[in-house]
């Protein structure tokens, strides 16, 4: 990659903490290792090292749009920080090209005595962006950040969400070449945080860079080229966005049922009440099987791996169909083998057909729908419907899932990838999916 072509570069990147057990340690290790050296004794510390960071290097090209992923306490705030400058590194360097505006850093800039109209030209100020072109778009700013009479109030007396609101509508209005959005537009509605999406998705498409760290694997796939994963303050995976995820989401998913055996064994259950959630990571991915399960799976996960035999994209007549038509009537078939360890009580069939990207574009569960599932072993569900996809690849999702909880469903197993299909259309549609639309005209 030619300098030129370099919006942002990270080398050897390292960020140490130093943790004190106690206030006091703090001061003694001011104090004492001053008196040491003067009379000539080794130094000593009186904190524990830890590393947020270690050894990061990687290059985002101007226009890409990058999300940083990683569990809890992995290090994207503060790889996020120091880009911005408002950390400073233990070892490496940071290069940005261009005006950055960051959700994490405008926020934390804010003067909260000021009002939001002070903070937005202060800000403003700070990112170098002229004062005269940031009082004509005043207007468009408070307009974006729906704060109202509140502009005028000092932001001391803010909501979290107001502070965010404000801080996303300043980013947008200062011409950024490279956005850095955090988890703070997480504390807006949802309106507000769709909104904001649209919004980055315009400052993407005039071609500035963008990180984005969300904990929202979903919105990381619909916005991001590239996925660059952080665990432990490392960089595990760097690459297409698509794959990363799916690992990532996968690892997740292995802590989460780590986490739950040991809940169980903590609580004495009876043996084999997870029986196979230990296979997650072992078991190899499907073999094909009857009318079909891929072979290559993004992500394939869950406590108990193989009760799906069977997924895949089917005409009406049932026939496993590779290429379906534009307005088709299709059917997805799923065939299960239930264990007597899953409690048939919340048991739900799923599946969704996503874009290459990763977004769900349409889903259904049988405990949505209400469907009633039998008490045998093994049987089928069938999900009919007509083909609205316009041309271009998808890929099928199939899931068993417990809906104990209605809106959180724990999977027994999830299978990204259970058939790749095209649906071909013989004309040109200019959304991503098409239903077939009754036009009628009436004369006023
Ligand atoms: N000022 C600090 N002093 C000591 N430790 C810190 C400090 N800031 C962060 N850490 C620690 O560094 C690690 C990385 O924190 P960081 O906030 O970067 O993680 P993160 O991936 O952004 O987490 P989250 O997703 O929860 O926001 C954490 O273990 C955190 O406790």
């Amino acid at each position: 990659m030619s300098s030129n072509d370099v919006a942002i570069r990270v080398s050897h990147l390292s960020k140490c903490y130093e943790i004190y057990a106690a206030p006091r340690d703090r001061l003694k290790q001011f104090i004492v290792p001053r008196l040491l050296r003067l009379i000539g004794k080794p130094a000593r510390r009186y904190f524990r090292e830890f590393w947020a960071l270690r050894d990061v290097s990687f290059e985002v090209k101007k226009g890409e749009t990058v999300g940083i992923i990683g569990r809890n306490g992995s290090g994207k705030s503060t790889l996020l920080q120091i880009i911005c400058g408002t950390v400073a590194p233990t070892q490496g360097t940071v290069s940005t090209h261009g005006r950055v505006a960051a959700l994490l850093e405008l926020g934390a800039g804010f003067n909260t005595e000021f009002t939001g109209r002070e903070n937005v030209l202060l800000t403003a100020a700070i990112l170098g962006f002229p004062q005269e072109s940031m009082q004509a778009r005043m207007n468009e700013v408070l307009a974006f950040s729906e704060l109202g009479d509140f502009i005028d109030q000092p932001v001391k007396t803010y909501s979290s969400g107001m502070h965010a609101r404000l801080a996303f509508s300043i980013a947008i209005h200062v011409d950024p070449e490279i956005l850095i959005v955090d988890e703070a537009l997480s504390v807006g509605d949802a309106r507000f945080v769709a909104k904001c999406m649209r919004r980055i998705k315009e400052i993407q498409e005039r071609g500035a860079t963008i990180l984005f760290v969300s904990h929202d694997v979903g919105s990381v796939r619909t916005l991001c080229q590239r996925a660059i994963w952080l665990d432990s303050g490392k960089l595990v995976e760097d690459g297409d966005v698509f794959p990363i995820s799916g690992r990532y989401m996968e690892m997740m998913f292995r802590d989460e049922v780590a986490a739950e055996q040991g809940q169980a064994k903590a609580a004495e259950a009876p043996a084999g009440s997870v029986a196979h959630s230990g296979d997650a990571a072992a078991t190899p991915a499907g073999a094909p099987t009857a009318h079909g399960l891929d072979a290559r799976p993004v992500t394939h996960w869950g406590s108990h791996r193989g009760v799906i035999l069977a997924a895949s994209v089917c005409d009406a007549n049932g026939m496993r169909r590779d290429t379906i038509g534009w307005g088709e009537p299709m059917e997805i078939l799923i065939d299960v083998r239930i264990p007597p360890d899953i409690p048939r009580e919340h048991l739900s069939l799923a599946f969704s057909i996503k874009d290459l990207k990763g977004t769900d574009l349409l889903v259904s569960t049988t405990h949505d729908a209400g469907t009633a599932l039998p008490g045998s072993e093994c049987f089928r569900v069938r999900f009919r419907m007509d083909n609205q996809l316009v041309t271009g690849k998808y890929l099928l999702v199939a899931a068993v899932e417990n809906r104990e909880h209605s809106n959180v469903a724990h999977y027994y197993e999830y299978f990204e990838g259970a058939h790749y299909f095209s649906s071909l259309a013989d004309q040109r549609f200019f959304g991503i999916f098409q239903p077939a639309v009754q036009q009628s005209v009436q004369e006023a």
